[in-house]
Order: structure tokens, then C-alpha cells, then sequence
């Protein structure tokens, strides 16, 4: 049987670990996601296996500091209160507040490999991370626990915490959990009501993924990405999107995102090109990406099972099942579909007439799914082996 992921309880001990004994230092490791998997709008999310490393320490002032992806790019100004535009800031000082004490000062560290701005999960990351971060270094436990009494109900506030933050869930849940997550929304109406329950409760059901899967994805050069700059990039290109849908559009996509689900159960890739279709956000995302449609094509005429616009943009990913036939594992890298599927793209993007040109030049990532989400990495005082590898699978994968 697939599992489902085990919700995540936070269990407060304040009283025996968050004022005696907090956290000097943490060091978490947070993976890339690509959302929505063509028709999963605001619903489906992938883990990469492409990580950042963030690491917090108390200080006596604020210091951020970059390298990798977005060093030199990402501002890394923090007032001496902790005002920041940063992310990670931001989320350490949400974990703080979540878990009752005053934001310390702290000296973070970002090894980036997720490439920014560029519908690779790097907010998600940003914010996943500095919650975990900041909730360790509190002193907060964490304990992966599944009560079989509420299997479905119980609130799993890490994933509450990180899709207020974001908005959505589908990058916040495979960052935390890895794998395929299928997020929803519950309003307090379908919970029932309750105290407990926020407006919107964030859920999330991991889907398997069919075995030997690679993910080839083309993510535009960093001049690109950073024309688009603002922070609000994912916002921008939310507000292209037409506000009502006409009912044959909800259908199209409600038969695609089933028929995609029934897909990966199956692990059969066979129907995955029609599985991957959407027409919610990708033909109004299409008028500002002038690679999105001939590059998916040329991934399926070269073999993909699907592509599809990663997230909001501009990253394409190919799903892939890394063997052109017989065994993945005796192949020549010539030989992995993989390779004939990125040159097909470079092909198709090299192609664009030259007033496109900004979008030429990207660079490949050729990656697998990650089956584990964000980990605390190391911790002084170290972590209780329930913190440090919450967000791992559960044995039933
Ligand atoms: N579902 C979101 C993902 C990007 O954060 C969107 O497509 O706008």
C-alpha cells in the first residue's frame, strides 16, 4: 500500500526544552519543488532532488549572507529589530512568534542551489527552511506523529504555518514532505467548525511516483529571471490570469488532474502527456513566456511522458523516464531519453526568432524527484532523532 504522509504534530515543551535549553545553532537542508504539474493548479506540487542549505546561528546582530544562486542578487538587509525583506528572516521570525519567544538575533547563512525567481520553489524553500530553522533553534520539538483516531483532520501546523506564508500550498508541501504532494484547502465549514481550525486548513496527501521517473528542466538565464525581479513575480503572473473560468476549462482540468493522480497510482506514463495538459493557467501564462508551448512540444516529440510550465514560470519541466527502453540502468548516458528530450528543447527555445532571444541561453537541470522534504542537517544541542528526520518517508513507501 502507498502511504500517506503522517500529519505533522508539533508537540510544545516549552517548558522542559524552549526556555532551558534552546538551540545555538541549526543547519536545515530544503529541497526544490515544481508546482502544479500542468493542471494541478494551486494543488499538485513535486520535490527535486536540488537543495539549499540554510544555516542559523545566534548572534549579536543580524547578518545574512548568500552564495550559490541569487548571491549578489538577493538583498540581504536586516534591520537591527529584524525587519527584512528576506525570506528566511521572515519565516525564522514567524517560528519564533509561532512558538512564543522573542525573536534572538541571528547570523544565517543561504548555500543556494535552487536557482531563484524561476518557478523552482525558492520562496517555498526560503520559508520552509527558516520555519524549521527557527522552530529548532526556539526549541520546539517536532515529532512526525499519525494519530489514527484523526487520520485525516489532525492539523499539521508546519504545513499551516508555511501555506499562510506562501498562499498557497503546492510548493510549501513537497518542500516539507518531498515526493508528489496533493494539497487542499478545507474551509472551517468542511472541518466542521472548531476553534482550532484557521479559515483555511491546509492538507496533504503524498501520491506515488512511478519508479526510475528523471525530470529534465530548462530554467532561462538569470538575466531573464531577474528582468522579472520583484519579489512578487509569482503575483504578476497569478494577476495575468483571467478571474472566471468557463465551465469547459474546469472540466478539461478536473479530467486531467484525475486522470493524472490515476496515473502515478499506476506508475503507467503512458496517458501522462494527456494527463499534463492544462488550460487554467498555462495559455494565459504563454502570452509572457514565448517558450512555454514549443518547448513542452518538442519534450513530447522527443519522448517525454509530459511537460509543462514549472510553477508560475519560466522553468519548463520534461518528465522523463530516464531509459528510451530496457534498463535504465545498463544505458549509456547517450543513450537515457533524457538526453534526446533536453536537446529536443534547446532546439525548439534556440528556434525562437530573435526578438525572443532573452529567453535563450538557459541552462538544464537534469534531476530526480527527492522522496524526502525538509531535514535538520545538524544542531547544537543536537536534535532529537524525531526532529532531526521529520519530513522523511514513513515505512510504507
Ligand atoms: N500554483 C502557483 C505556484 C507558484 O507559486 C501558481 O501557479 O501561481
Amino acid at each position: 500500500m502507498y502511504g500517506v504522509d503522517p500529519p505533522l504534530t508539533m508537540k510544545r515543551v516549552r517548558s522542559q526544552n524552549s526556555q532551558k535549553n534552546p538551540r545555538n545553532k541549526v543547519v536545515v537542508r530544503v529541497p526544490a519543488t515544481s508546482a502544479n504539474m500542468g493542471p494541478g493548479f494551486d494543488a499538485l506540487g513535486l520535490g527535486l532532488d536540488i537543495w539549499n542549505e540554510i544555516s542559523v546561528e545566534r548572534a549579536a546582530k543580524f547578518k545574512i549572507t548568500t552564495e550559490g544562486e541569487g548571491a549578489g542578487a538577493i538583498p540581504e538587509t536586516v534591520d537591527d529589530n529584524g525587519e527584512s525583506n528576506h525570506m528566511v528572516i521572515k519565516a525564522l521570525k514567524r517560528a519564533f512568534e509561532y512558538a512564543g519567544e522573542p525573536m534572538p538575533r541571528v547570523k544565517v547563512h543561504c548555500r543556494n542551489r535552487i536557482p531563484v525567481c524561476s518557478g523552482f520553489g525558492s520562496s517555498s524553500a526560503a520559508i520552509v527552511g527558516g520555519l524549521v530553522a527557527g522552530l529548532a533553534l526556539a526549541g520546539l520539538e517536532l515529532r512526525a506523529g499519525y494519530d489514527p483516531g484523526h487520520p485525516q483532520w489532525l492539523p499539521e501546523e508546519l504545513l499551516q504555518l508555511a501555506t499562510e506564508m506562501e498562499g498557497h500550498p503546492d510548493n510549501v508541501a513537497p518542500s516539507i514532505y518531498g515526493g508528489i504532494q496533493l494539497s487542499v484547502q478545507l474551509s472551517p465549514v468542511d472541518m466542521g467548525g472548531g476553534p482550532r481550525l484557521n479559515a483555511q486548513l491546509a492538507l496533504s496527501r503524498r501520491v506515488p511516483i512511478p519508479e526510475g521517473l528523471r525530470l529534465v528542466a530548462y530554467v532561462p538565464s538569470e538575466a531573464t529571471r531577474f528582468s522579472f525581479a520583484s519579489a512578487d513575480k509569482t503575483n504578476e503572473m497569478r494577476a495575468l490570469l483571467p478571474p472566471d473560468v468557463p465551465r469547459e476549462q474546469a472540466v478539461f482540468n478536473i479530467q486531467r488532474t484525475a486522470l493524472l493522480i490515476d496515473c502515478l497510482h499506476r506508475g503507467d506514463l503512458s496517458l501522462l502527456r494527456f494527463a499534463t495538459e492544462d488550460v487554467l493557467h498555462q495559455p494565459a501564462r504563454a502570452t509572457i513566456y514565448p517558450h512555454l508551448k514549443p518547448m513542452c512540444q518538442a519534450a513530447i516529440n522527443a519522448g517525454a511522458h509530459g511537460a509543462f510550465l514549472s510553477g508560475a514560470g519560466p522553468t519548463i519541466l520534461a518528465i522523463c523516464s530516464g531509459a528510451t527502453g530496457g534498463d535504465i540502468f545498463t544505458q549509456t548516458r547517450e543513450e537515457r531519453q533524457e538526453n534526446g528530450v533536453a536537446n529536443a528543447m534547446r532546439r525548439a527555445v534556440d528556434s525562437l526568432s530573435t526578438k525572443h532571444d532573452q529567453w535563450k541561453g538557459g541552462k538544464f537541470y537534469i534531476c530526480s524527484p527527492c522522496y524526502q522534504g525538509c531535514h535538520v542537517v545538524s544542531a547544537d544541542p543536537p536534535m532529537s532523532d524525531a526532529m532531526a528526520t521529520f519530513g522523511t518517508l514513513d515505512g510504507d513507501l
